[in-house]
């Protein structure tokens, strides 16, 4: 039986914390969109905005920082009381130390398990839907890279150190599986590659990886420009209309079409209405949220979970999802056998560059469900993460105006009104060191799930196989020895003339896209696609955080939500005048030209600047 180990995660100082309990309710704009009605009252790390529609000034910083000081001393005491240490029966100890000493004898290595891993321990009965790496920050602070969090019958290890990180991700990988991970998404991903392990997992990465080539992704600029453009129509309606917008849930919709055509050539054009393919991708979302973070996992109840109606709703979308996919995989199928096809490295189709249509034509040897399950992880993959980074972006940039200056200043400069290429990306860093940052402070996800599937020796501490394991990187990316003001939104702390930060450079102890061979597939074309659509938006608008709006704060489902959306105001910006350049028309079948010629009326006549298009002779 599948058991969902996020509820576990809040911890019982929970109930003690001077915080008061909120829970509230919103109801967002847009529907579909997932509504979060608690706040995590318990962060030591709360991420609370200004609600007054200007980034906060020093007072409001002032007090939120000694606010938060307060709830970290509190806490921290509660910790060093050893409120939360579990102490080790003389039981454990001698079977640990019995372990340790036979493993050195058999030449296994340095195990301390006669020390054991330090131990804290968990409520069950705490709050659910609270941002659950919150608490596992402060904890880590105490018990350190490694320790055993548990709750009742169940014990997890929650690691937070980047060469314990690099050794389970990396060094040591095959001895780790997804564990409840897939398990939890085993209904919607089936064996797709996120859940996917041994070697089924090593097939379909090997068939996967190369449809994500240059020329694709340098391809999906134009995709990424187009919805980003359909973004701005419709936060220029908004600015005209003086009202405020839900920039999550548009964010979840620019990369939900950004996706789907990306993938398997589907335009949802969610931005602009919807319709039940993109509910019912939305009702599984839902439920994959849900089933990640429940207490209980109803859906596992055999008769239940036939007369359930929300699982009859979720089998419905299910089924649409399905249909769906099977008819674009039908409708592509035929492309293909009626291409002149002749497939090599960086084969592209340019009617239908997807993802679907490179698998087919490669003569890839599958299923269909293996297909469907392979579209469906890869539509999920790209969708939720990208849409999460692009909300924390928008949060950080809000609160710190010079950062957003100078991130206008670069968009400014290298595309004045042209619509973004492959060229600029290499030409956009501060955009880049932007987004970067926006990761370090918000991975998404925060945590990394692992399954030992053998014993090993972590940390110098000797574990057992089916251990559940928590690669927490929300606490790598925090950690105060490695990183100077690590709360801090500070693009300048990764140089302009330097690598591109990675778990690599960076030693594991920055892992955006996680490392070893399971590292994200998609990390060059998720890093072009934020860059463009920040550009984009950046250039034709300022966004604060609007009046009056709820205070932003963390949640978890598989990535990082607000509770309760991110309202912002969005205004038309004004902009210095472009001096024209008098160079000569570079003729181009590059179909960005043909874009640029329309966003550059549109921004000319629409936003009345006195800005003027670079003129081209
Ligand atoms: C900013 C956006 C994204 C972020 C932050 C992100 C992050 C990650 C991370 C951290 C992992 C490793 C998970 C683990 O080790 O357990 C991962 C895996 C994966 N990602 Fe992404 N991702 C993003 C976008 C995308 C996109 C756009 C795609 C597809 C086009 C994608 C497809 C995948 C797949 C298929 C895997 C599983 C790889 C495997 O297990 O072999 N991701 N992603």
């Amino acid at each position: 039986m599948a058991t969902s180990p996020l509820i576990h995660l809040p911890i019982s100082s929970h109930h003690s914390h001077t915080s008061p309990c909120h829970l509230s309710s919103s109801c967002n704009s847009f529907p579909f969109v997932k509504i979060h009605n608690q706040h995590h009252r318990w962060s030591p790390l709360r991420c609370s905005a200004s609600s007054n529609g200007r980034p906060s000034g020093p007072t409001d910083s002032e007090s939120e920082r000694v606010l938060e000081e307060k709830r970290r001393a509190e806490l921290a005491a509660r910790i060093a009381s050893g409120e939360f240490t579990v102490q080790e029966s003389g039981w454990v100890s001698l079977v640990g130390a019995v372990r340790g000493f036979l493993l050195r004898l058999t030449g296994e290595g340095w195990a301390q398990t006669g020390q054991g891993i330090p131990r804290a321990r968990g409520s069950l009965a705490a709050v659910d839907g609270q941002a659950f790496f919150l608490p596992l920050y402060e904890l880590y602070l105490t018990y350190g890279g490694i320790f055993r969090l548990i709750f009742g019958p169940k014990s997890f290890l929650i690691v937070s150190d980047p060469a314990i990180a690099k050794h389970i991700l990396r060094d040591n990988s095959k001895a780790y599986s997804k564990g409840i991970l897939a398990e939890i998404l085993d209904f919607v991903m089936g064996k797709g590659l996120i859940p996917a392990d041994g070697e089924i997992w090593r097939v379909r990465r090997r068939a996967i990886v190369p449809a994500l080539h240059q020329k694709y992704v340098a391809a999906m600029i134009s995709l990424f420009s187009e919805a980003s453009y359909r973004l701005c129509e419709k936060l220029d309606k908004a600015a005209s209309d003086g009202e405020d917008v839900e920039m999550e849930s548009l964010f979840s919709r620019l990369t939900l079409d950004v996706i789907g055509k990306a993938v398997f050539n589907y335009d949802f054009d969610s931005l602009t209405h919807d319709n039940g393919i993109v509910e019912a991708v939305y009702i599984v979302l839902r439920e994959a949220e849900m089933r990640s973070t429940s207490p209980i996992p109803t859906w596992e109840i055999p008769i239940w979970k036939d007369i359930s109606p929300r699982q009859r709703k979720v089998n419905e979308a299910l089924q649409l999802i399905n249909d769906t996919l099977d008819n674009l995989i039908a409708i592509c199928k035929r492309m293909v056998e009626q291409e002149d096809l002749q497939f090599h490295e960086e084969y592209m189709n340019e009617q239908d560059p997807s993802i679907l249509h490179f698998l087919l034509a490669s003569g890839d040897d599958v299923s269909s469900k293996q297909l469907r399950d392979d579209l469906m992880t890869l539509l999920i993959a790209g969708h939720e993460t990208s849409a999460a980074v692009l909300t924390w972006t928008f949060y950080l940039l809000s609160k710190e105006p010079e950062v957003m200056a100078k991130l206008q200043e670069e968009v400014d400069r290298v595309l004045g009104d042209r619509m973004p290429t492959i060229d600029d990306m290499k030409k956009l860093i501060y955009t880049t060191r932007v987004i970067n940052e926006s990761l370090r402070l918000y991975p998404q996800p925060p945590v990394l799930i692992r399954r030992s599937m053998e014993d090993d020796v972590l940390g110098g501490y000797s574990i057992g196989k089916g251990e559940d394991i928590f690669i927490s990187v929300w606490n790598l990316h925090r950690c105060p020895k490695r990183w100077t003001d690590a709360d801090k939104f500070k693009p300048e702390r990764w140089p302009l003339d330097g690598p591109n930060p990675n778990e690599i450079n960076q030693n594991f102890s920055y892992l955006p896209f996680g490392g070893g061979p399971r590292k994200c597939v998609g990390d060059m074309f998720a890093t072009f696609e934020n860059v463009v659509a920040t550009a984009m938006l950046v250039r034709r608008f300022d966004f604060q955080l609007a009046p009056g709006a709820p205070s932003v704060e963390m949640t978890t489902g598989a990535t990082i939500h607000t509770t309760e959306g991110l309202n912002m105001t969005v205004t038309r910006r004004r902009r210095q005048p472009i001096i024209p350049k008098l160079e000569r028309k570079i003729i181009s079948d590059n179909p960005s030209t043909c874009l640029d010629q329309s966003e550059d009326e549109q921004v000319a006549s629409e936003d009345d600047q006195t800005s003027e298009v670079t003129a081209r002779f």
